[in-house]
């Protein structure tokens, strides 16, 4: 329990109000730790609270933004009214990206060199281009006023499951990482474990989509999930944490080339139309579970990544695993699974399973991450 009075609030901005974004409101609403709300913003409107006058009810913000007359969302004015509060307050100024906007991630630095924290699920910044990543982690830039921000972004992987914080700490202390292996995605991961409980005759593949989308597991475009991009974006997020593995990878750099569930025929659909024409190729997936069943097996989505003497190895693919394998008996859900084979933890791996996707469980390691700003 938070023992902090109001004079110690961090200030937060929280840019995204979907399923994450609402599930943070809640979070924050809740919380003992004394936060203030300094803007509000979806795609379409933007509430600023920074000049102090203005008493914002937590409870009324979904009110308050809908009743706005706000239509300006422009990242520089938040950047400009953020960065003014920063340089008065005597505490932390905080942006929360709770979008898949590249257009937000890629000005991070900016807020950053605002002397403004960065907290965020958004997967593309750590994942993008790398010149983006390396302005991010300090290694290119010039010189600021006030103290660089920092960022945290323990929700881009495994969601509020300790990942990033774990692979920190054993990087950070010496140990030598030599694979990671596991589920990273808890939309195909949900899919798989319903999908090969039936069998002919069993849950059609749309309809399991269907539910992982209602459940809030899906990237807001499902295809993001199924075309393997999500994972392959979480494995660069990794590869890029591991000292020595780029330049052991062809060309340096992280390349995933997952292995995609989409059909040829929905890769370029809108959201609303790949929803809608996921049906017609029902027959295609359940052919591929029922072989694999006839085998004993069942189809899981793995991600791997491989560090050794020499070289390197990332990789994204559907993969047959007998049905006494953990991937198979092990999961539930939405689980995530992931295995860090170490040189400390040489005989067993470390693990960590549990949910890895949803809005309360996704907003929890965005609430812990805005924790460690105090
Ligand atoms: N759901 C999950 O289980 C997990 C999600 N994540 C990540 O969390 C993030 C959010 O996911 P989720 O909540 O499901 O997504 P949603 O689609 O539900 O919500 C996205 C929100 O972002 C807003 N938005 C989009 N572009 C902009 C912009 N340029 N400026 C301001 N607001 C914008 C949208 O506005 P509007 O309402 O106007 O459309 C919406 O409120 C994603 O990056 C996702 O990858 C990470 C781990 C798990
Ligand atoms: N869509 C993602 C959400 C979390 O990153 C997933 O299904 O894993
Ligand atoms: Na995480």
């Amino acid at each position: 329990m938070s023992k902090l009075g109001p004079e110690k609030a961090i200030h937060v901005a929280v840019v995204g109000l979907g399923g994450v974004g609402k599930a943070l409101m809640e979070q924050l609403i809740e919380t003992p730790y004394p936060i203030n709300i300094a803007a509000i913003s979806n795609s379409r409107k933007m509430l600023l609270f920074t000049d102090g006058t203005t008493c914002f009810n937590h409870l009324q913000w979904a009110t308050a933004l809908d009743a706005a007359d706000a239509p300006d969302t422009n990242l520089d004015v938040l950047r400009d009214a953020l960065g003014a509060l920063a340089k008065r307050s005597t505490t932390k100024v905080v942006l929360v990206d709770n979008t898949s906007s590249e257009a937000v991630a890629n000005a991070y630095p900016k807020f950053l060199d605002a002397g403004i924290h960065v907290v965020t699920p958004n997967k593309k910044a750590f994942s993008g281009d790398l010149g983006l990543y390396k302005r991010l982690i300090g290694e290119s830039g010039s010189p600021t006023e006030l103290p660089r921000g920092v960022f945290y972004n323990e929700s881009t992987v495994g969601a509020g499951l300790p990942i990033i914080s774990t692979l920190k700490d054993l990087v950070n202390t010496g140990d030598k990482v030599k694979k990671i292996e596991g589920v990273f995605s808890g939309t195909l991961s949900y899919i798989f474990n319903e999908y090969s409980k039936g069998q002919e005759g069993g849950p059609s593949f749309s309809s399991v989509v269907e539910i992982a989308k209602a459940n809030g597991y899906t990237e807001p475009h499902p295809g993001d999930d199924l075309n393997g991009a999500d994972v392959a974006r979480k494995l660069t997020i990794l590869s890029r944490m591991l000292p020595g593995l780029l330049e052991r990878l062809p060309n340096g750099h992280v390349d995933v080339q997952p292995t995609s569930l989409v059909p040829e025929a929905l890769r370029d659909a809108n959201a609303q139309e790949f929803m809608q024409r996921l049906p017609e190729f029902d027959e295609d997936i359940a052919r591929k579970r029922d072989e694999a069943a006839r085998r004993g097996n069942v189809l899981r989505y793995v991600g791997v990544i491989e560090v050794s003497e020499g070289h390197g190895r990332v990789e994204a693919k559907l993969e047959e695993y007998p049905k006494t394998h953990a991937f198979a008996t092990s999961l539930q859900g939405s689980d995530n699974i992931l295995m860090f084979h170490t040189e400390r933890y040489g005989a067993r791996p470390l693990l960590i399973q549990g949910a890895g996707a949803g809005n309360a469980v996704t907003a929890m390691g965005v609430m812990s991450d805005l924790l460690k700003l105090f």
